[in-house]
């Protein structure tokens, strides 16, 4: 299997979505399990943690942007976008307004990162309150499509385990794009050897 020595980089992972879209709970709910519903904090948090994903022990730095950061100082906004090796794109089902700011957020992402495609998942927050959607499942698949993301509608208020598959979802794209290209020489010879083989064996037919 694949080995991530002591010396590799951490995955780093952005969060962002509106205002109340759940980041800070979301990434509570990563780090302790637990649902906390109340934060006041207006500074962006770095959260350290590490996994085990496929018999690899993985680090993890997961940076919590909140919205009147992200509103108010594009350029930090710009740098830890930068800094991320994969995105977290938050909206929540029962508030449209968040939903919008999805398409702005990708582009800015794309527009900075000049990777073919920003390992991104689109979450859809709060689907434990259904009687408030104003999102529909259908809308937010439809724009991960648009976006090039992968979809995931969740609750972080009523079960760790979507969280945990979402930014397992998110770490495991991060990690297949970091891998190395398979070794191009060795794919090479193994065609050659092929092609020969069949050239030798028609050869063989003919003569
Ligand atoms: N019902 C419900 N409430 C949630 C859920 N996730 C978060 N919340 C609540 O939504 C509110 C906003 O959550 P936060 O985590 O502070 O949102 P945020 O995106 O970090 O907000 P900013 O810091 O303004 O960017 C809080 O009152 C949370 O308790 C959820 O899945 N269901």
């Amino acid at each position: 299997g694949e080995v991530r020595g002591p010396s590799m980089q951490p995955v780093k992972i952005l969060v962002l979505g509106a205002g109340d879209s759940g980041k800070t709970a979301l990434c509570v709910r990563f780090i302790t399990r637990r649902f906390i519903g109340e934060y006041d904090h207006r500074r962006e948090m770095t959260y350290r943690c590490s996994r085990t994903l496929d018999h690899e022990d993985v680090d993890l730095e997961i940076l919590d942007l909140p919205s009147k950061v992200q509103e108010s100082l594009p350029a930090s906004l710009e740098s830890s976008i930068c800094w991320a090796d994969g995105f977290l794109l938050l909206y929540s089902i029962t508030q449209r307004l968040t939903f919008m700011e999805v398409p702005r957020l990708k582009a800015l992402i794309d527009k900075t990162k000049h990777s073919l495609i920003p390992p991104t998942v689109l979450v859809a927050n709060k689907a434990d309150l259904e009687v408030g959607r104003e999102v529909t499942t259908e809308e937010g698949q439809t724009l991960a499509k648009d976006l090039r993301c992968s979809f995931r509608e969740l609750s972080v208020a009523e079960a760790a385990s979507g969280v945990e598959a979402a930014f397992l979802q998110l770490i495991r794209f991060v990690l297949d794009q970091q891998r190395p290209l398979p070794d191009r020489r060795s794919y090479m010879l193994t065609v050659r050897h092929a092609l020969t083989r069949k050239l030798t064996r028609s050869k063989t037919m003919q003569w």
